[in-house]
């Protein structure tokens, strides 16, 4: 009965919190309007907003004042399992899902290996992929024809992390099952959010009974299988000795598992709870990062002055030539960066992101957060608070530049969540997303397809935990030298 109390007083608590009567059938619908009705709910009912959505109350906000409490408190690090549970299967037991004392372990053990200068050493492993797809867009740029770059994009992804996470020097076995791994990963990342983003999935009975539940089976085993295949391959080499010295005797290139096994602070995890972080890490980095990039390639592909000014830069500190990147080019491209950053202001891959409340939390706003609710940030609004983006529909990188940022809310940009939950690969996909943009722009001019948006408002979303652009990313492609094509 103590049980019910507690959830009783939970609902009655939140009935103070204004929100749509109907709860969470508000959103009931096609996923291409949740942005809309999410609009429209907070013009109504104000930057926090309670949603029943039985058994469960959701609270979403949107103030930095709030979420900077929500960042901070202890009580509000848990992440709920009614959100995140259904991907486990798929994502596996790690950072994404676990909470309290053993996502701290976990933290400290993968932290050191996603470290900036280890970051530096995979520069060429995302150079090689990106050349890969500028390839496949020389061939297309040849045929003029229009194409939708999702699934180029996702390939890039998948490719780089198998090179970057588990394997930088291709052995035998990862030449075998490459292919497969990039296959189920993608098939594993769509699957896993398109069962985000329908709510009654999440019960595992009603699953069961699914459509997708036996591509999602097969996805999750063959998934699994790799992982745990190129760790024994790994701790197997590295008990021989021979892991890290190429022949010859030079010092093999070390990826993101190489690291973990070999540094004091990753040797804390035991085999299994490893092979459950790497299917995180995979399934975390693939799908938000083709989101990013298909955003961009659309943004690029629909302003030219920002194009034109991108590659301005690029032929500035490249000189027009097709010499590859270095790590110590990447601090001259500061208007890319400010663009990508500008880019996830308006179009951040995360739509939301969900914690549980522990014990009841006042916020900044005057709301009580009761306990056992669960309290949702929504990125895409806070980056349109007109407080801290004047004029928020504008694109515009300058936004970014140090003298522009100066005083803005420390929580108003939030792209990678904040505090101790924050993005553990957010540098990561800030160098991948940087190395794999100013490749596809010193060579190509992206133009937007014949029957696509006009402008950034055209742009239709597809929102449920992620957001992606509706249809993809139909754009056209022309080759900026002859060479290239
Ligand atoms: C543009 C690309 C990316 C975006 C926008 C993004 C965004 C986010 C956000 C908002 C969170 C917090 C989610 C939550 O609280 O539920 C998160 C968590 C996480 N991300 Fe990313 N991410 C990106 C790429 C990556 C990459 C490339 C990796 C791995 C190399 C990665 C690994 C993770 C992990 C492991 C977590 C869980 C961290 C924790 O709770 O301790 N992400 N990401």
């Amino acid at each position: 009965w103590r049980h019910a109390a507690r959830w009783l007083r939970m609902f009655w608590m939140a009935r103070t919190i204004p929100g749509p009567s109907n709860g969470v059938l508000y959103f009931a619908g096609p996923l291409g309007e949740v942005v809309d009705k999410s609009r429209v709910a907070q013009q109504r009912y104000g930057n926090t907003v309670r949603v029943w959505a039985w058994p469960a109350v959701n609270v979403t906000v949107c103030e930095p004042e709030d979420l900077e409490v929500v960042f901070n408190s202890p009580y509000l690090q848990h992440k709920p399992a009614i959100v995140y549970g259904s991907m486990s299967p798929i994502l596996g037991e790690g950072l994404v899902t676990l909470s309290g004392d053993t996502h701290r372990r976990h933290r400290k053990a993968i932290g050191p290996s996603l470290h900036l200068e280890i970051l530096q050493e995979f520069v060429p492993a995302f150079e090689r992929n990106a050349l890969k797809l500028c390839e496949q867009l020389g061939w297309l740029a040849s045929t003029g024809e229009e194409f939708n770059a999702v699934s180029l994009l996702g390939s890039y992804s998948a490719h780089a992390i198998c090179e970057t996470v588990f394997s930088a020097e291709a052995p035998p076995i990862l030449g075998e099952s490459k292919d497969h791994f990039v296959k189920y990963l993608l098939e594993a990342s769509r699957l896993m959010l398109s069962r985000v983003m329908k709510p009654w999935l999440s019960w595992d009975a009603v699953f069961f009974f699914s459509s997708q539940h036996a591509e999602y089976t097969r996805a999750a085993q063959a998934f699994e299988a790799f992982v745990s295949k190129m760790l024994a391959y790994k701790v197997d080499q590295l008990r021989q000795g021979d892991a890290y010295t190429a022949h010859g005797g030079g010092r093999r290139r070390k990826a993101f598992l190489d690291h973990v096994l070999t540094s004091p602070e990753g040797q804390v995890l035991a085999p299994r709870e490893l092979t459950e972080e790497l299917k995180t890490i995979s399934g975390a980095a693939v799908g938000t990062s083709t989101d990013f990039m298909s955003f961009f390639l659309l943004v690029n592909a629909l302003l030219p002055d920002v194009q034109d000014r991108i590659f301005k830069e690029l032929e500035d500190v490249f000189g027009g030539s097709e010499r590859p990147v270095e790590p110590h080019d990447l601090p001259h491209l500061q208007y890319l960066d400010c663009a990508i950053k500008e880019t996830m202001r308006m179009f951040p891959p995360v739509f939301t992101f969900s914690r549980t409340v522990l014990q009841d939390v006042e916020l900044p706003s005057g709301h009580v957060l009761p306990e056992g609710c669960i309290v949702a940030g929504l990125p895409y609004f806070t980056h349109r608070d007109p407080r801290h983006f004047p004029d928020p529909e504008t694109f515009d990188p300058s936004r970014f530049l140090p003298e522009n940022s100066r005083g803005r809310h420390p929580y108003a940009y939030i792209p990678f969540s904040a505090g101790s939950r924050n993005c553990i690969g957010q540098r990561y996909a800030m160098m991948s997303a940087k190395i794999l943009s100013s490749s596809i722009l010193r060579r190509f001019q992206v133009l937007p397809s014949s029957d696509g948006p006009r402008t950034l408002r055209d742009i239709k979303l597809v929102a449920g935990i992620s957001m992606s652009p509706a249809g993809g990313c139909n754009v056209r492609v022309v080759s900026r030298r002859p060479r290239s094509a």
